[in-house]
């Protein structure tokens, strides 16, 4: 498998509305597109373009939502993922399977509209690692 680019740092927030203020007057970030829900992930999404990834601001949205119990953690929010690009989604996972990392859930579409999947933390170094289909108009 070939590790692709960096595409997002996801950052919990107990507040989209917050955190869109945060990074517009506090980090002077001009590219901030609208917030949208995510329901089949649980989560409302708003994104913060860089010059080399995103940031990915993603509040609670549902009873089920998967970062209800990182937010109990810490409520004030914080980083909560990276999420790395590759070019075939079946080949990465097949790659970290046959690696003993615990694959969370099926693959799914995401907020980029291509196909992710998530990897445990306890087996990535503490750090919630999402991987993502290189969208295909950038290959
Ligand atoms: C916007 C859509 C999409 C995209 O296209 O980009 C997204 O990014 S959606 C993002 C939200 N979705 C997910 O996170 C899905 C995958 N996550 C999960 O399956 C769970 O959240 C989890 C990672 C299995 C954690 O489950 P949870 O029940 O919340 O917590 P536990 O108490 O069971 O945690 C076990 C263990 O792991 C540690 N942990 C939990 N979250 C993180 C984290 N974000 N980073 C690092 N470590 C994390 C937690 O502290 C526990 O450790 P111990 O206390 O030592 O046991
Ligand atoms: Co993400």
């Amino acid at each position: 498998m070939k590790l692709g680019r960096l595409n997002h740092v996801g950052v919990a927030t107990p507040s989209i509305e917050a955190s869109v203020a945060f990074y517009r007057d506090m980090m002077g970030a001009e590219v901030i597109r609208e917030p949208f829900d995510l329901p089949a992930q649980g989560v409302k999404v708003c994104f913060v373009d860089t010059p080399n990834a995103q940031i990915e601001l993603i509040e609670p949205l549902g009873d089920a939502s998967p970062i209800h119990t990182f937010l109990a953690r810490n409520p004030g929010g914080g980083q909560h993922h990276l999420c790395y690009e590759v070019p075939d989604i079946d080949e990465a996972r097949a790659w970290f399977e046959a690696k003993g990392v615990r694959v969370l859930g099926a693959p799914r579409i995401g907020a980029h509209g291509t196909m992710i999947f998530f990897l445990h933390p306890k087996d990535m170094g503490g750090v919630l690692t999402e991987i993502m289909e290189t969208p295909r108009n950038q290959h």
